[in-house]
């Protein structure tokens, strides 16, 4: 009899293994992170490519791995490695949240113990490249102007719950942004700024209440407009921003309204400082040249203004917490 079953046997028929403890799980799960792969769908000479970082955790229905030392309910993180390449080398690899959900729901129907099965994907944003004006048909350019990420949890005995999400947007304009007519005390040292630089690197994430009919790539691709939209409006005018807060409620508001099965988006704008440079002791300058070309790029600090804007007659599924009600 080795250690484990020694331990075991001192357990009573109907006793589980935790209630040796005085301590209790709040959580549990394992799995394997940065699982990489690039899939190519080779469609006569056009091809097409994905190149994914999944992350993968599921948890069991007992905590006897934990608790005992009783590996025998464990699907290896090795193993949960090779279900990832298994599964894109057999059913290909669309969207990340398509490839989210058949990992998931493959993980829940091939092994009974597990209750939960997560996985977060990232993928690169490799975009086909284009010489004259043609698309080329098997050259790709990696463009990082955003990195797209979904994540699927799926719970037995209930619906799997997506979420997906772009970060790393990072924008800037140089007109059309103001602060002004904030708090005005002691500690404020800040002057309104009726014109000013506006710069942010954009992180979005929402949830589905519904994937009814979801085309989760245009869905992708349409919060991106919104969002942009929202920032920058019509190429000739712009649109004007009175805080990075309000232009975060309307990009929010124009996303819900595109995209009726979203439940919630929440959304973070870091306002990333410009300040402009002072050249008042330059002595080879005229004092009375106002500077709007020559600023400090300024990473940290920066403000995170942050919101997560749902639709009213689903916010008590999603808030237990009654929320706080909007003052306009
Ligand atoms: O758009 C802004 N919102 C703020 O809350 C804030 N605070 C600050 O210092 N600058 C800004 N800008």
């Amino acid at each position: 009899m080795n250690n484990i079953e020694k331990r075991l046997a001192t357990l009573k028929p109907t006793e589980e293994p935790d209630a040796l403890l005085e301590f209790d799980f709040v959580d549990t799960g394992y799995g394997k992170n940065h699982i990489r792969l690039l899939y190519i769908k080779r469609d006569g000479p056009t091809h097409y490519i994905k190149e994914l970082e999944v992350n993968t955790r599921l948890t069991l229905d007992s905590k006897k791995d934990y608790l005992v030392g009783d590996n025998s309910d464990i699907v290896a993180t090795d193993s949960q490695k090779n279900t990832v390449y298994i599964l894109a080398k057999q059913h290909g690899v669309k969207s990340p949240e398509e490839f989210g959900l058949l990992l998931t729901s493959h993980f829940l129907s091939k092994y009974p113990r597990v209750m939960k099965a997560k996985v977060c994907i990232e993928e690169l944003p490799w975009e086909r490249m284009c010489s004259d004006g043609k698309p080329h048909n098997h050259a790709f350019i990696c463009t990082p102007k955003s990195t797209r990420f979904s994540s699927v949890t799926f719970q037995r005995g209930a619906l799997p719950e997506i979420e997906s999400g772009l970060k790393g947007l990072r924008v800037i304009k140089t007109t059309q942004s103001a602060f002004e007519h904030f708090i005005r005390d002691e500690f404020a040292t800040l002057p309104d700024l009726h014109e000013r630089i506006f710069s942010t690197v954009v992180y979005a994430k929402w949830n589905y209440a519904s994937t009814q009919g979801v085309d989760y790539d245009l869905a992708w691709n349409t919060v991106r407009d919104c969002i942009l939209d929202a920032f920058a409006g019509p190429p000739d005018v712009g649109v004007f921003s009175p805080s990075v807060q309000n232009t975060l409620y309307l990009a929010q508001k124009r996303v819900l309204e595109k995209i009726p099965q979203m439940s919630h988006i929440e959304t973070a704008l870091p306002n990333k400082h410009y300040t402009a440079i002072d050249f008042s002791s330059f002595n080879s300058m005229s004092k009375n040249i106002p500077n709007d070309e020559v600023f400090l790029p300024t990473e940290h600090p920066a403000g995170n203004i942050r919101a997560v804007l749902g639709r009213k007659n689903l916010l008590p599924q999603f808030f237990p917490v009654t929320p706080m009600q909007s003052k306009l």
